[in-house]
């Protein structure tokens, strides 16, 4: 099965407000009509100014069925750091539906998750004066810019 690119961005301005958006291509041999995660909020995107922000992608209908954007908010509402609720609730909704998914999280207090279940996901952030990055399960490189 393939998927088409999906964007996603999360973002916190100065005054702490969050911000999520997610921009997809949806599947391949998607039927005509389909409405793709991405667009649905508490699936493909979540923003809560009181807890953090999150993007997804991956399999679209596994994700809306789970709720993954609006799930890892909640978990991280119950106290797990964005990086913690972001792999907890992939490994669930992938061991559960059977399907997999990448997210990328931001907490009110500015601490990043990244996870996926899939292959690879391209991701990245910037904090501070460094960029972190990668794509393969376990790599984090760092530059100064
Ligand atoms: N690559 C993707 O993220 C696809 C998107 N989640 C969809 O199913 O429409």
């Amino acid at each position: 099965m393939k998927f088409n690119s999906t964007v996603g961005a999360v973002a916190i301005d100065s005054d702490g407000r969050l911000a999520a958006a997610t921009s997809t291509g949806g599947r391949e041999g998607k039927m005509q009509g389909r409405s793709s995660d991405s667009s649905i909020l508490g699936s493909g995107t979540y923003a809560d100014d009181n807890v953090g922000a999150v993007s997804t992608t991956g399999h679209g209908e596994t994700i809306a069925k789970f709720c993954l954007a609006h799930a890892i908010i909640k978990s991280m509402e119950s106290g797990k750091t964005a990086n913690e609720a972001t792999n907890e609730c992939i490994k669930q909704m992938t061991k559960r539906l059977e399907n997999t998914a990448g997210a990328i999280t931001l907490s009110n207090r500015g601490d990043v998750g990244i996870g996926f279940s899939t292959n690879r996901m391209s991701w990245c952030y910037q904090k501070g004066d460094e960029l972190h990055f990668g794509i393969d399960h376990n790599e984090h490189q760092i530059e100064k810019i």
